[in-house]
């Protein structure tokens, strides 16, 4: 059975639809031809490009090139769905386009796992979701650019999911939180009596993500030795451990993201041009969320969603929305998280109001009849970014044990390590 399509005019009405097209959204041809496209696909009086989406009719017209878009659509049953869609111009005999040509590929309904993944709907994200459908079935290794905290690692794990590797295993390794020798036995695992300490052997993350996709954050902090070896994997297929002698077959998929220009590192001599080439076979841009405001009360829905009292705060009321809008988010949507966090605990029992809404420019003293010792430190970290001595009080208040002290400062245990990395922290605490 052919995909559904559909052939619209320059006014945007419908003029045919194929039978499957007709089947799967259960309309016969005099209930749609005729009709606007906008109408019966988005129920909506208007074009997309009206309401901000990218829209591919006026696209094939202008340009007279084929393009790809991914919209979400209402089926037959008036649920949304989400479709990628390829529209192609069907010219006249004067060469001109008459019509264009829609073919619907309906993407796998978000379930509750990849909707979580990339919550929004804002034209930018969408855009992004498109070409994410379009890398992630093959095996190619996807660059993910962008600045700190705009979820790249949610969309690697996007890439992951849509692959065909979905089930295997999706592995993170961030080189900004490890050193050059913790990334090297981390990745390549190593034989026992490798070296001092390694009284056992290990599996590397190569290893454990074969069959899987492996994340390697933050590329651009890989020493120049470990980006040869790096590169060799991805030429061999193969690895050696540390002290070994053989090598293993990984069949591994890589995704790399970074917030710095390798180009210029690639000029500077910092970042192996060689290696650059490979990684960069298919960037995908992670728009900031300044760039994607719309899809601000979305996501702030969604951290209170999973958090506690959560049916006290949800929706949130058109003033908290609109406080929420009126900040540029330097940290984005990680800052975002932060900052609801932050009001759901300052609200206590109440509802979330904008006065709870506290942005690192305008930090207002600690409520003192908020008691909580967690509270006291979501307060004073700064959207998102931590100081040495944030981190050295957690640390100590968590008797070194590192897992508990990122819990009080409400980051990851790898955030905790990058910090501790990056503020080149002296923790002479036993690691527990
Ligand atoms: N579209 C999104 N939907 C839901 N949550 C998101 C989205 N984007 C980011 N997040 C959340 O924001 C936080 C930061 O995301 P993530 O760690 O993926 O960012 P990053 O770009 O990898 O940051 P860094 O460069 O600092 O590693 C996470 O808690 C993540 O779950």
């Amino acid at each position: 059975m052919p995909n559904p399509f559909v052939v619209i005019d320059g006014d945007f009405n419908i003029v045919a639809a194929n039978r499957s097209y007709r089947e799967r959204y259960g309309v016969e041809s005099d209930q749609i031809v005729g009709r606007k496209c906008h109408q019966v696909s988005h129920h909506s009086d208007e074009p997309c490009s009206h309401h901000g989406e990218h829209c591919p009719l006026e696209e094939v017209f202008n340009r007279r090139q084929a393009t790809q878009v991914m919209h979400i659509h209402y089926d037959g049953n008036g649920r949304e769905e989400y479709v990628q869609l390829h529209a192609s111009p069907l010219l006249d005999d004067d060469g001109r386009v008459r019509y264009i040509g829609e073919t619907i590929f309906p993407v796998a309904a978000p379930d509750a796992t990849t909707d979580t993944l990339l919550v929004g709907r804002s034209r930018p994200l969408l855009r992004m979701t498109s070409l994410l459908q379009r890398v992630a079935p093959t095996q190619t290794t996807a660059l993910l650019l962008g600045e700190s905290g705009v979820g790249k690692e949610e969309v690697a794990k996007y890439i992951h999911h849509y692959s065909r590797r979905a089930n295997g295993a999706f592995i993170v390794v961030d080189c900004g939180a490890l050193g050059e020798s913790l990334i090297e036995s981390e990745l390549f695992g190593y034989e026992k009596g490798a070296f001092t300490g390694a009284a056992q052997r290990k599996k590397g993350l190569f290893e454990a993500a074969n069959g899987g996709t492996l994340f390697i954050d933050e590329v651009g902090e890989l020493p120049l030795p470990l980006q040869t070896k790096l590169l060799r994997v991805l030429e061999s297929g193969q690895i050696r451990r540390i002290g070994g002698t053989d090598y293993i077959d990984v069949d591994v998929r890589i995704i790399t993201a970074t917030n710095r220009d390798l180009q210029r590192m690639v000029a500077a001599g910092e970042f192996r041009q060689d290696l650059y080439y490979r990684l960069s076979a298919f960037p995908v841009y992670v728009p900031t969320l300044r760039e994607r405001k719309d899809d601000i009360p979305q996501l702030a829905e969604h951290f209170l969603a999973g958090m506690e009292g959560a049916d006290r705060h949800l929706p949130l009321s058109a003033e908290v929305i609109e406080a929420l809008l009126d900040h540029d988010y330097p940290g984005n949507v990680r800052e975002l998280r932060n900052i609801i966090e932050r009001a759901a605990i300052l609200a206590a029992d109440d509802m979330i109001r904008p006065e709870h809404i506290v942005f690192e420019d305008t930090q207002t003293p600690i409520d003192t009849q908020v008691p909580s010792h967690r509270t006291d430190t979501l307060l004073s970290r700064r959207s998102g970014r931590l100081s040495a001595q944030d981190v050295m009080s957690a640390l100590d208040r968590a008797n070194g044990h590192r897992a508990r002290a990122a819990g009080l400062l409400g980051v990851s245990e790898r955030t905790l390590y990058r910090y501790i990395s990056k503020l080149k922290l002296d923790i002479s605490h036993p690691a527990p």
